[in-house]
């Protein structure tokens, strides 16, 4: 039945549009039930009865759909800070409204779901392990309802060993499925590139499916920088949101090995504090700043080889580029390199690997006191630590850091404190480059640590290069990260 105020012989009349509000066009409002209307405003679905209103935000609302009688709307609702719960609304359509509600409710889902793809295949896997334990409860009850409201198709399968993400993601059938999401920490979802990357078309499966994470582990980066959340009901709808966007892969050799590398590897402080303080874990997350604190006390340094192609050198020309991401809007397939789809396997290396003559284009940088040497391809390693303020999803470099060990230890804890907002890249001892490739080796010491994604590798030289946008994923942008950035969102400009 149409609202009181709406004359029956216009149905399809906007009755905000005919009351005191004049911004919204015709054909945004559809009258329903007895005294209820549903506009679309702005940014956001308005629900107006006779004594109550609700705004729910486009991003929200998951789905809606016409029956013979009446419309159902899905969306998600804030029920605390970090907890979204499926909720809905239903009202009454008369039969002669149905005609004009379809097209009001295409027009919703235009709005809800933008340029994000609708309807998504999702295989999700589950790391029963990671984190507390508790992923699996956290699927059924925070995730799994989200996406069956949203009309995804879901296939789920559980990990049952180290490494069994390589295998199914190796084995799978990519055009049955649009994205990979993993309950999980960082470890699943490098696995899944890595699995991915073994295809025989490595290049074309990698471009095909989105690979994300359900924040279920300890280490959760990728959701953080993808979605800005460790929340797993809002990590859920961000994926069933989220835009698809290339991301740099870097390949990594070491001895005879090749492995694909999405977050970062370090050698240093941070690799030592990282890896080698489990014996402290009972400190949560204070054995981080105690194990650096200690190291820093000490002056500890890290003697290496270090050779690196460099290609944005200054800190001006690098805050430059990331102003101007802001404005970049360019399609997917120029935010990749063009990769042969039919050659097998990986991309070539450009560079040859660890065991190939030292590149003519790579930089010796002197690193006989090497504190930390740090590369990111995204921004936040965890909540709180923003190593690389001015990564970018794809703009085909790894940011890289080098901190000498022997600074004094009033700089090397001032830098230390400020990781948290990123403005430790202006701090003239922090050595911030775009490079797209390095070879690095450690010297005199017997042994130590190398982390690549947050796991342990041998600790012997490797080489790194970077592959323009060889991976996918999901982002709430398209194309930044959610950390704060080397530039504040509001300076952006054009
Ligand atoms: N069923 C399983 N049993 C044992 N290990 C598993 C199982 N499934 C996955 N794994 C392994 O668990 C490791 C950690 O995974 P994940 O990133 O999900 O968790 P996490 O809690 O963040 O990790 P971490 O243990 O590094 O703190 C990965 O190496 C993965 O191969």
């Amino acid at each position: 039945m149409a609202p009181s105020t709406i004359p029956r012989s216009d149905p399809f009349a906007d009755p905000i549009r005919m009351s005191e509000n004049s911004e919204y066009a015709a054909g945004d409002t559809l009258p329903v039930g007895r005294d209820a209307s549903l506009t679309l405003a702005t940014d956001s679905l308005i629900v107006l009865e006779a004594k109550t209103t609700q705004a729910v935000p486009f991003f929200n609302v998951l789905w809606a759909e016409l029956s013979d009688f009446d419309i159902t709307i899905q969306y998600a609702k804030p029920t605390s800070k970090n907890v979204m719960r499926v909720a809905s609304v239903n009202y009454l359509v008369e039969k002669p409204q149905q005609g004009y509600a379809k097209a009001w409710i295409s027009k919703l889902l235009d709005r809800a779901y933008g340029e994000s793809q609708r309807k998504k295949r999702i295989k999700v896997l589950i790391n029963p392990f990671s984190g507390r334990g508790g992923a699996q409860k956290w699927f059924l009850r925070d995730i799994e309802p989200i996406f069956v409201a949203a009309r995804c198709e879901i296939n789920v399968e559980r990990t049952l060993y180290q490494g069994h993400a390589v295998e199914i993601a190796e084995k799978m059938d990519t055009d049955a499925y649009d994205v990979v999401a993993s309950c999980s920490g960082d470890g699943l979802p490098h696995e899944v590139f890595n699995g991915l990357g073994k295809k025989r078309n490595a290049a074309k499966a990698l471009s095909q499916v989105a690979v994300v994470q359900l924040p279920c582990g300890t280490g959760n980066a990728m959701s953080w920088n993808s979605f800005g959340t460790d929340s797993t009901s809002l990590a859920a709808l961000c994926i069933v949101k989220g835009i698809r966007t290339p991301l740099d892969l870097v390949s990594i050799t070491q001895g005879n090995r090749r492995t694909l590398s999405f977050l970062s590897q370090s050698v240093g402080v941070v690799a030592e504090v990282d890896l080698g303080t489990e014996h402290l874990r009972w400190m949560g997350s204070a054995r981080f700043t105690y194990g650096f604190l200690v190291r820093v006390l000490r002056k500890t340094v890290y003697p290496c080889d270090l050779a690196v192609k460099i290609d944005v050198p200054t800190k001006g020309a690098i805050k430059e580029a990331y102003r101007k991401e802001f404005s970049n809007h360019a399609p997917i397939e120029e935010r990749r390199s063009s990769f042969d789809m039919e050659t097998p396997g990986l991309p070539e290396l450009q560079y040859g690997t660890v065991s190939s003559p030292l590149p003519s284009d790579f930089t010796p940088i002197p690193s006989s006191k090497l504190g930390n040497f740090y590369a990111g391809n995204m921004a936040l390693m965890a909540p709180g630590a923003n190593f690389f303020p001015a990564a970018l999803p794809s703009d085909g470099h790894l940011d890289c850091v080098t901190v000498d060990g022997d600074i004094s230890r009033t700089s090397a804890i001032q830098s230390f404190l400020a990781v948290e907002d990123g403005s430790w890249f202006n701090m003239p001892h922090v050595n911030y480059r775009k490079i797209s490739g390095y070879r690095i080796t450690p010297k005199g010491q017997k042994s130590g640590y190398i982390s690549i994604d947050g796991e342990r590798v041998p600790f012997e030289e490797f080489q790194a290069e970077v592959h323009r946008g060889l991976g996918t994923v999901l982002t709430r942008s398209g194309h930044m990260y959610e950390a704060e950035g080397v530039v504040p969102r509001t300076g952006q400009g054009s």
